[in-house]
């Protein structure tokens, strides 16, 4: 067996405290073996991660995202959702081609092994060459086609739910079981009720989960309403969506009723608090959630609307507008935060991550501890969720693998990815004007 040992350090356990420990970790299996102090004088280990004067964390999971949309980063802003999409990103997003989608998905890899997540959801096109790109950058990936029906006629909006099968069907399970997949229609309202039928069907058959957008903004709950008389929640839940495996984006203009249909079917919620801010979209009740019962992971949304793919920032940004929302200091606190940026965004992609635990997936980060911003450290918890960046992060792990050593990421060529990322961008950008 080749190990991995990640020494020296303090280690945040799955009930939130920290002690100081070792990490040993079954490279083949992508596993952690043991969690105890003094680990390296019994071991002979192959390769050896210092943790020292730093915390070893689970790598941060970002349940909701649309990963190429990094080459859109800062091409339209200060607008509300759905003009932003009509006007902005959707003509754009048009002439992408396979290339362009893999060149932004890549620059989106960069930025994740950087700020320490090592396991996201994305819902995008051309999920072959996304696929790609997270077996060769190492992270973990739940990966879907976004199905988009409205505006297309019966023959285009077949051939788009086809192609969200097929990708399911044939991606689920590769990359030694990274990649992953889901059937995503976009949304209720842009997806026609005989396609949400068919793509819950079609995950029943291949047996992996559902994820869509929800009750992201008022308009889009009007428009379930003006067209079936019904709330959102009850329509996908009538159209079998909602199931125990089922992830939804946003859930922020929810009612109590829609919240106690979440928690009754097991579907998880995933806060987009950055995406929801800079859209104005309205502000998620996300200590009800959790009084609710209701499991809530974490998200960035895509780069266009945030403008980053820190987790850091989304945990933060979850703490600070959950406590507005909730017009109490109380609310969402810190555990609360690191928890739904670790195991709770894993649990709502089925991923055995976000915990470091014996027999857990081998998916952690380092961080450095040394800076000031992080300086003095009453609490470690209140820095994960107030302070830390995703800059402050030293190495990054997935599935027993380095990505990341020292701040330098061993996956991916930066320069490189950078380069293609910004020329991809300009001419997606040229062709469209
Ligand atoms: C068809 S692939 C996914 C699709 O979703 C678009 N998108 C990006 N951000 C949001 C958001 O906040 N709400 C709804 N849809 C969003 C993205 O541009 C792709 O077209
Ligand atoms: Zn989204």
């Amino acid at each position: 067996m080749t190990t991995l040992l990640i020494a020296g350090g303090r280690v945040l356990r799955p009930d939130l405290t920290v002690e100081r420990a070792d990490v040993l970790v079954d490279r083949e299996a992508g596993e952690i073996l043991a969690v105890e102090p003094n680990l390296a004088a019994d071991r002979d280990t192959e390769e050896t991660l210092s943790a020292e004067g730093g915390l070893v964390v689970p790598g941060l999971v970002n349940a909701h995202g649309h990963g190429a949309m990094t080459l859109l980063r800062g091409y339209a802003d200060d607008k509300p959702l759905d003009a932003w999409l009509q006007e902005d990103i959707w003509p754009v997003e048009g002439v992408l081609t396979p290339e362009d989608v893999r060149a932004g998905t890549d620059l989106a890899l960069l930025e994740l092994i950087r700020s320490g997540t090592t396991g996201f959801a994305d819902m995008y096109f051309h999920v072959g060459e996304v696929a790609e790109a997270v077996d060769a950058a190492g992270l973990r990936g739940r990966l879907g086609h976004g199905v988009v029906t409205i505006g297309k006629d019966e023959e285009a909006a077949q051939a788009d739910v086809d192609e969200g099968i097929e990708m399911a069907r044939e991606y689920d399970e590769t990359a030694d079981g990274r990649v992953t997949t889901a059937l995503m229609p976009h949304a209720p309202h842009t997806v026609g009720s005989e396609y949400l039928d068919q793509l819950a069907t079609a995950a029943d058959d291949l047996g992996v989960p559902i994820h869509f957008h929800l009750n992201e903004t008022q308009e889009y709950v009007d428009a379930i309403d003006a067209e079936t008389g019904q709330r959102p929640v009850d329509y996908a839940d009538d159209h079998g969506l909602l199931r125990e495996d089922t992830w939804v984006a946003h859930g922020v203009h929810l009612t109590a009723e829609e919240i106690g249909t979440l928690a009754e079917t097991d579907t998880s919620v995933v806060h987009c608090p950055a995406s929801n801010m800079k859209l104005a979209s309205g502000m998620a009740p996300v200590q009800t959630l959790l009084d609710a019962g209701v499991g809530v992971g974490l998200g960035t949304d895509g780069a266009a609307s945030n403008n980053d793919l820190d987790a850091f920032d989304e945990v933060r940004d979850a703490a600070m507008l959950g406590k507005l929302a909730a017009d109490d200091a109380a609310a969402v606190p810190a555990e609360a935060v690191v928890e739904m940026a670790t195991a709770g965004s894993a649990d709502a992609l089925g991923f055995d991550s976000g915990r470091i635990d014996v027999g857990a997936n081998a998916d952690l980060a380092v961080l450095d501890l040394d800076a000031a911003h992080l300086t003095p450290a009453h609490d470690l918890v209140s820095h994960l969720a107030y302070a830390v960046r995703g800059s402050d992060v030293r190495h990054t792990v997935c599935d027993g693998d380095v990505l990341m050593r020292d701040r330098e990421v061993l996956t991916l060529d930066a320069e490189a990815v950078r380069r293609r990322a910004r020329e991809a961008a300009s001419a997606a950008v040229d062709r469209v004007e």
